[in-house]
């Protein structure tokens, strides 16, 4: 259901609003960005099951490398039109067509920064070039879209006479390109109307001024029914307008439905491997903190009704809701986590461990599933014995092979073991699992290093989430050797795993 509570929606629900991904073209141009074919492919498959209906897998002007990765991509035969980015140059389409793209983006200069400066032609010449390649293009049998590069900047009067050539030239959609993030939703709607007055018409915005979405959704609001965007809003930049904000923007506010929402969170990091772009944690949709709750009222509110603080299902996007301890936690939070651990105390005893969890998370310490349950053992006296514990260990790296060798207390019989590994972390991780043997049998669901101090003396702490069957237990441990943080971070994991399936703690007395 939509959510405006408006009776004036400015998208009603029964338009029909198709997503263009161009993560494989504007995407790719982030700086420090570069795909291999099998990453494109890879992407590419992602996109199609998300349900895109325009993937841009490139620019073939780029180089030999470019076009056969294009061609891996179009090799697919996927639901997907599959295009190309070219500029206004006859060569541009031929290296495209050696791709066997279905279409092209034939970017055109719009404003006369572009016209004049950068391209050196004129108003006047510019229309007939565009005219000559758009009739190129389709006479090669491409569908055709042509975008009028900077449009935002352009005499709008101008843009229009451009836009109109093309289409009377039998390209299939004009797009109005605001190329440098640059306006707002007013002008976005003043150009765009008068384009969709001509014909089929896109928008492609970038977040510049952090307006990328407002912009979109504003363009699809005045006409435009193909809406150009990238995977973690990935771009040249600041980036431009994001896939999965746009998508859920559509169909959480107007009930317009683009994609398959739920695919959106395996695809984000999908892109976040490939290019090596981490997802910032506060990101809609995408973001690690997206759906976790840390702060007391909210979890206590999450806890009475799951849409108390959530505007969606974080299912709807492929995602699970998260409570998270430190500073900000109430007792309904320490309750909820501890009885997730298996762990029930008091009310005196929930209280006693809130007020310690916030005094740890008022030193700047983020509190970890482990450290809530060494308080929780404290507070209510219920000593455990170590399921396993490191004793020893020794890596070496910088020879032809890394490796490790591992002593650990297991159920109190001492065990070693070695491994090797491509650094000296994942050779002690190694030596572990082969310590442990199916006992090691977790998933290392996400590893996290963060440098405390500056220097290579730094101190970094290591972040592990592991889990096995349905529990997760995240630890961190702080030291100077990254290898021991590692290594004590895993096995403290796997000890609190371990722990909770062999010695469950007592339930203590109130
Ligand atoms: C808004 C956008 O995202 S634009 C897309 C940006 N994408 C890319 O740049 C793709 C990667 N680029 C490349 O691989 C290279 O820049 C190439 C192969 C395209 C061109 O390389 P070079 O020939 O060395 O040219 P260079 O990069 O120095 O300059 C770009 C040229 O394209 C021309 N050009 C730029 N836009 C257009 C256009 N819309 N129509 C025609 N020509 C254009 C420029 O005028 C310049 O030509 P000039 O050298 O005659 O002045």
């Amino acid at each position: 259901m939509p959510v405006n509570y408006s009776t004036e929606q400015t998208i009603p629900s029964d338009r029909t609003v198709r997503l263009l991904d161009t993560t494989l073209r504007d995407g790719e141009q982030a700086p420090g960005v570069s795909l291999s074919p099998d990453e494109k492919v890879e992407i590419a498959r992602g996109l199609e099951r998300a349900g895109v209906a325009v993937i841009e897998a490139g620019s073939a002007c780029t180089g030999a490398g470019e076009r056969q990765a294009i061609s891996r991509v179009t090799d697919l035969e996927l639901d997907a039109t599959v295009t190309s980015f070219c500029r206004g140059l006859e060569h541009d389409i031929d290296l495209a067509l050696e791709c066997d793209v279905d279409g092209v983006h034939i970017v055109v200069p719009a404003s006369d920064r572009h016209v004049e400066g950068k391209v050196g032609t004129s108003r006047e010449d510019n229309l007939e070039a565009t005219a000559e390649l758009v009739e190129y293009a389709t006479d090669h049998d491409l569908w055709v879209e042509v975008i009028g590069e900077d449009g935002s900047r352009a005499d709008l009067d101008y843009l229009e006479e451009l836009m109109a050539t093309a289409l009377d030239a039998g390209a299939d959609r004009t797009c109005f390109a605001d190329t440098v993030g640059h306006t707002g939703p007013e002008r976005t709607a003043e150009a765009v109307s008068r384009l969709a007055d001509l014909g089929p018409v896109s928008a492609h915005t970038h977040d510049d001024l952090g307006l990328g979405v407002t912009n979109a959704i504003t363009a699809v609001s005045a006409g435009a029914d193909l809406v150009h965007c990238t995977v973690n809003g990935l771009g040249e930049r600041a980036g431009n307008v994001a896939l999965e904000e746009v998508a859920i923007a559509l169909s959480h506010v107007y009930d317009v439905e683009t994609l398959e929402l739920e695919e959106l969170y395996d695809l984000a990091q999908l892109v976040s491997r490939a290019t090596g772009v981490q997802l910032p944690p506060n990101k809609a949709v995408i973001g690690e903190n997206a759906f976790t709750h840390e702060s007391g009222i909210h979890t206590d509110g999450t806890l009475k009704d799951d849409k108390m603080y959530e505007p969606y299902a974080p299912e709807t996007v492929g995602r699970e809701r998260r409570l998270a301890l430190g500073k900000h936690t109430g007792r309904a939070g320490v309750k909820a986590t501890l009885e997730e651990h298996g762990v029930e105390a008091g009310d005196d005893e929930i209280s006693e461990i809130a007020t310690r969890v916030t005094e740890l998370g008022d030193r700047g310490r983020r509190v970890t599933d482990a450290d809530l349950l060494a308080i929780a053992e404290d507070v209510t006296g219920d000593d455990r014995e170590r399921v396993v514990e490191l004793l020893d260990l020794t890596a070496t790296s910088g020879g032809a092979v890394p490796t490790a060798s591992i002593r650990l207390a297991v159920d109190g019989e001492e065990r070693v073991a070695s491994g090797t590994g491509s650094g000296p972390v994942d050779a002690a991780v190694s030596a572990v699992r082969e310590a442990l043997g199916s006992q090691a049998d977790a998933e290392l669901e996400s590893y996290r290093v963060n440098a405390v101090t500056g220097g290579t003396d730094a101190v970094v702490t290591v972040e592990v989430t592991m889990a096995r069957d349905d529990r997760s237990v995240t630890v961190a441990r702080s030291e100077a050797d990254i290898t021991r943080a590692s290594v004590e971070a895993m096995v403290d994991a796997l000890d609190r795993l371990l722990a909770s399936e062999n010695q469950p703690l007592t339930p203590a007395d109130d």
